[in-house]
Order: structure tokens, then sequence, then C-alpha cells
């Protein structure tokens, strides 16, 4: 399982997947930087008249509603239109939603006229979403307790992956859950964390021969990144830039000692993930 994880990890180094960003004016550097230290290849667009020429060419979209402006909100739509046309997978980054009505109005127009594969959010956006609203604070997320029924049901409505993401990251593609626990708090401490891994999550599952697949292994990969990074830094600040560095070096041995144990499929009923059975191969995840 994890060697499975790790081929979609050098997958993203060998195909350079263009992922194309209509994102928000906080994180743009910053997600562009961790997209090129995975391997992947950044352009970010503010532009509705490039839509098609940039849909044509890339391999995901990635929207993100975090510092909306009104003209921003027609080329979202007008780009997830091109991206469906052509048939490339399109992600949603529905930060802050459930904050402000523009946001809540924002995001249910683009689920409705655009065909998402991926919507991740922290839990307080994905709560917002499934109907089981916790209080979202900003662009942070002030719930922890995630309803997982409601949240598989939202994935089944909009015919979409979802990912939630906190301490535990949830993925669910309507039927399985599957866990990530690799994270590191630190992650929080820097803006935009989460708005990066919605981009890199775009980049892995637009090489990965499932869906599914590619986007637990960004989880797992990103956190794992974070967690090496962690081992050697004094606070967010000298986080950042180590953080960088090891999306571009982790090696498999370091994203095998931080992803054991830490990846599951959470059965149906259980409250607790357990862990996926040991590959014949391997003798692990
Ligand atoms: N308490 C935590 N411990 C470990 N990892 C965490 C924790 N909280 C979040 N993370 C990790 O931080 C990353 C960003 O997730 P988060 O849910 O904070 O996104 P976000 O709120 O959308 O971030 P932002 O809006 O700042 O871009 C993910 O990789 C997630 O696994
Ligand atoms: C802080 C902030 N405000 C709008 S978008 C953003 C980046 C984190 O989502
Ligand atoms: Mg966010």
């Amino acid at each position: 399982m994890l060697k499975d994880l790790w081929a979609v990890r050098e997958a993203v180094r060998e195909k350079n997947p263009l992922v194309y960003n209509i994102t928000n004016t906080v994180v743009t550097n910053f997600t562009a930087n961790v997209l090129l230290a995975a391997g992947a290849s950044p352009i970010m667009s503010e532009g509705a008249a490039e839509a098609e020429d940039l849909a044509r060419i890339c391999s995901v979209l990635v929207l993100n509603i975090g510092t909306l402006h009104t003209r921003q909100i027609g080329y979202c739509l007008k780009a997830g239109e091109y991206a469906n046309k052509f048939q490339k997978p399109v992600v949603l980054d529905p930060v802050g939603v459930g904050a402000t009505a523009y946001r809540n109005v924002t995001a249910g127009q683009i689920l409705q006229d655009v065909r998402v594969a991926l919507i991740r959010g922290n839990y307080g956006e994905i709560g917002f979403i499934a109907g089981t609203a916790g209080q979202v604070k900003g662009v942070d997320s002030a719930d922890s307790g995630l309803d997982l029924p409601a949240v598989k049901k939202m994935a089944q409505e909009y015919s979409t992956l979802v990912a939630a993401t906190g301490a535990t990251d949830y993925l669910t593609d309507g039927q399985s859950v599957m866990t990530n626990a690799t994270g590191h708090e630190l992650l929080q401490m820097v803006t935009g964390t989460g708005c990066a891994l919605t981009s890199l999550t775009g980049a892995f599952l637009a090489v990965a021969d499932e869906p599914r697949l590619g986007v637990l292994a960004a989880l797992a990969f990103y956190g794992a990144a974070a967690r090496k990074a962690a081992e050697n830094s004094k606070g967010p600040g000298s986080f950042m830039p180590k953080f960088l560095d090891a999306l571009y070096n982790l090696s498999y041995k370091e994203f095998k000692k931080a992803a054991e144990d830490k990846v599951a499929l959470l059965t149906e009923a259980a409250a607790a993930p357990a862990p996926l059975e040991p590959s014949a191969e391997e003798g692990e995840l």
C-alpha cells in the first residue's frame, strides 16, 4: 500500500503535471513553490480570456475561493466549464465557506455548475457543505467533530471525492473512508498550507491511475514531508523553507517511516481507524 502511494509521488515527478490555479492572493506564491518542490508545474491565472487555452493544456484545474472578487466568480465558472469540456479534473477548495453568505453562494454555484473530482477543505468547511455546520471561524476551522455519514452523503450528492483535513485527514468517495494522520501541528501555523495541499492533491490526482489513491498519496506525502521538516524547526518561520526542502528531498524510506501505521481504511461502522491488511509483498500497509 505505501509503495502504491509512493508510486504516485514518483509519477508526479516523471509526468510534471501542469496545475492550473485560480487561487487566492494570500497563498499564490507558496502554492506555486509547493507544486514546484514536489515536481509539478504551476500556473496561476486571473484572466478569464485565457480560460479556454489553459483548460485545454492543463492536467488539472484548481478553484480556490479564498479572496474572491466579483469577476473571479464568472472566471471560476468559465474555467470549470472548459475543464469539464476537455475532461480535465477539477478540484475545489471552498476556503471560508460557512463564514459569509458570499462564499456560501459562490461555492454552491460552482458545485451546481461544475463537475468536480475532489473537494478539499478543513473540517469546518466540509462540515458546512455537508450540512452539519460547526462554526467556521474565518478561514480556519473551529470545528473538530466531523459527521462522517453526512460527508459520505455529500460525496455521493456531488459524485466527487471529499477530503476533510485536520489532525486526521478523512477521504471518502461516498462509500469507503480512508484516513491519514501523517501531518504535523506546525502546518497550522503557516497560512496557506491547506490551499497548497489542495493544489498538490490536484497534481497527484491528475497522474494517478485511481483518483482516490492519488489523493491519499498526496495527503500522506504532504504530512510526511511536514514531519521531516518539523524535526529541526524552531517554529513556523524555520519550518517553511525546511518544508519546501522536504517536499523536494523526501525519500521513500523517510516516507515509509512517517506513514507507517498512519494511513488506514476506516471501516464503515467503526469508530476508530483500522490498519489496512498487510500486503503479502512487503508485510506493511
Ligand atoms: N492538528 C494538526 N496536526 C497535524 N496536522 C494537521 C493538524 N491540523 C491540520 N493539519 C494538516 O495541515 C494541513 C492543512 O490542513 P488544514 O485543515 O489546516 O487546512 P486549511 O484550514 O484549509 O488551511 P489554510 O486555510 O491555512 O490553507 C493538512 O495537511 C492537515 O493534515
Ligand atoms: C488567511 C486567508 N484569508 C483568505 S484566504 C487565506 C489563506 C488561507 O486559506
Ligand atoms: Mg482552507
